[in-house]
């Protein structure tokens, strides 16, 4: 598994000021006070900054020595926040990590327009964006090596400094990203199809679980809970994404409401005339297909190539130290886990532990647990 090593090297050049110190804003603190770089915190809320600093995102300040701002705010106040920081910090590079670009660039350029910022100020400004986070918000959730191994999407605009992208090429770099350049609009679009209407579809789904009887809802398996994870997230963050872009998102979505309209149009007709009316199979087999062909595109671990890996399932006891037993005996069989999934049983003392390995080890590795007693589940 990838993570940014502590004592890697950091070419990052301090003091760095992060406002907005959320589940974003803390974890670039986390990593870059990790890294040994001087970072100081502002956020509107005096708890959740204060909570930043304890958990060791950096220390308290204005960050009047900084020398590049990364603000991390929500999508909708992130233009007036990087216009305070690029009036309030005259000579620092100014970045943003907002889930949306486009709309926050026209909002900079009406800022330059009456006159809130001078051309030369926006020539600082450099838009970015990392392709990670979680369900979860605050700094309480923050990681320093969330963006390990992760697209971090560098979006600068016509007249952005050539010194500016390259330090905030060299922040994302050394907060693990993998960096992709975009223009606003690009970036929006792409988007919209890999993260915005994903959490529209998985929020509406989920909400569909509202009415369901608790008899269906305790045979809930992984296939729902895969669907279903970022139907967690922040309705206030998300909905300031999704009008933040609103049309890509609109897009996109009416076209899922039309394929979506032709199925139950087909499954309607087998509902009324039994499974094998003419043209039904052939419907729902084509949205299924469809979706192989589209999730092979998705690509696989460090951005690579998708890779086929074996699965090899355990049953493992729900007690302190069993996952820790499992994850030690794997290694000591020589095998690298490549990915791991859990499901837990409802309402049973147990879970089943899925790990991803290469194909060719998957046979020894069953053959090991199994000499070591563990229950091997083949299926
Ligand atoms: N959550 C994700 O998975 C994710 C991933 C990539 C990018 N982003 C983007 O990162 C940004 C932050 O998201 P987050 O998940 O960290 O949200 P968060 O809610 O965890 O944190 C946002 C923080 O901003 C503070 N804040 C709000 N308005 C402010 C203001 N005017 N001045 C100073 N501080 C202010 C809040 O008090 C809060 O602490 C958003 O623009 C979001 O689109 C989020
Ligand atoms: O993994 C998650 O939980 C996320 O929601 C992360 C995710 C994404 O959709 O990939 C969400 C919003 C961001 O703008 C970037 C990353």
């Amino acid at each position: 598994m990838s993570s940014a090593h502590p004592s890697s090297p950091t070419a990052t050049t301090g003091p760095v000021h992060v406002i907005g110190t959320g589940l974003l804003g803390a974890s670039v603190g986390l990593a870059l006070t990790r890294a040994g770089v001087a970072v100081s915190l502002a956020d509107a809320s005096p708890s959740q900054v204060a909570l930043a600093r304890d958990l060791g995102a950096g220390e308290l300040g204005a960050g009047e020595d900084a020398r590049i701002v990364v603000v991390a705010v929500p999508p909708d106040v992130t233009a007036d926040v990087v216009v305070d920081a690029l009036r309030a910090h005259p000579t620092a590079i100014v970045t943003d990590v907002a889930s949306v670009k486009s709309v926050v660039l026209a909002e900079l350029h009406a800022a330059v327009a009456d006159g809130r910022l001078t051309p030369d100020d926006l020539t600082r400004y450099v838009g970015s964006h990392p392709m990670a986070g979680r369900e979860r918000s605050g700094a309480a959730a923050a990681d320093p090596d969330l963006f390990s191994g992760r697209p971090w999407v560098l979006v600068p605009h016509p007249t952005s400094d050539p010194g500016g992208v390259l330090a905030v090429r060299t922040l994302a770099v050394d907060l693990g990203g993998a960096l992709v350049t975009l223009a606003a609009q690009e970036h929006d679009d792409a988007v919209a199809a890999v993260s915005h209407a994903p959490q529209v579809l998985s929020s509406l789904l989920a909400a569909r679980l509202l009415d369901a009887p608790e008899q269906a809802l305790a045979l809930a398996g992984q296939g729902l809970r895969d669907v279903t994870r970022i139907a967690a997230s922040d309705p206030r963050l998300w909905a300031a994404i999704l009008v933040g872009n609103a049309g890509p998102v609109a897009h996109l979505l009416g076209q899922v409401r039309d394929e979506l309209a032709e199925l139950v149009t087909a499954l309607e007709a087998a509902a009324e005339h039994g499974p094998l009316t003419p043209g039904a199979m052939a419907a729902a087999s084509a949205a299924v297909s469809r979706g192989n062909q589209g999730v092979a595109r998705i690509p696989g671990k460090h951005g690579g190539v998708r890779r086929s890996y074996a699965e090899v399932t355990v049953l493992v006891p729900d007690t302190p130290g069993s996952l820790g037993r499992l994850f030690a005996q794997v290694g000591e069989l020589g095998v690298n886990i490549e990915d791991f999934a859990m499901e837990h049983a409802p309402q049973q003392k147990v879970g089943l532990a899925t790990v991803s390995v290469l194909p060719e080890v998957a046979e020894e590795l069953e053959a090991g647990l199994d000499a070591r007693g563990w229950r091997v589940v083949r299926s």
